[in-house]
């Protein structure tokens, strides 16, 4: 894992209020304090700040706002990361699972297996 990833979720983790992480001196904490709806609510923001960014980059042709967008919806993750005691590695293991599987190949394996499941129903 990139080690400026790895840093940071280990700050992240730090920051639980079990962990000692104080809501009046740490942004994080106070994520964390306000609870899943609060950590979710960024989540969505920053998704929203970073399609308009791209948007606006489209037409001025810059794109250094979509870096700094994307910075702040990837910290905010980290952050429901774990709050659901989930960690940065498990999401590359689950990228580096997917290596080479085409998603197009694996939509049509998807729809083979609903496709069983409802033959199985009928019978
Ligand atoms: N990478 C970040 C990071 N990126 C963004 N942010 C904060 O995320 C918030 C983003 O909110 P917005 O841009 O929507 O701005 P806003 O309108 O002020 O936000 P709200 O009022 O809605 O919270 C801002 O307060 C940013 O400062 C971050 N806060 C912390 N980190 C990292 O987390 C570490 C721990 O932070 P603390 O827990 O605050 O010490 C830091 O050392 C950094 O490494």
């Amino acid at each position: 894992m990139s080690v400026t990833l790895a840093r940071l979720a280990a700050v992240i983790e730090s920051r639980k209020l079990e962990n000692g992480g104080d809501p009046e001196k740490s942004y994080v904490s106070r994520l964390f304090a306000k609870g899943d709806d609060a950590i979710l609510k960024k989540i969505g923001e920053e998704a929203t700040e970073t399609v308009m960014a791209a948007k606006d980059a489209r037409v001025d042709g810059d794109a250094s706002k979509v870096l700094y967008e994307c910075a702040d919806l990837w910290f905010h993750t980290l952050v429901m990361l774990a709050q659901f005691n989930l960690t940065p590695q498990q999401v590359l293991d689950e990228l580096a699972r997917r290596e080479g599987i085409s998603g197009i190949e694996e939509k049509a394996a998807r729809k083979d297996v609903l496709r069983d499941a409802a033959e199985t129903d009928k019978h």
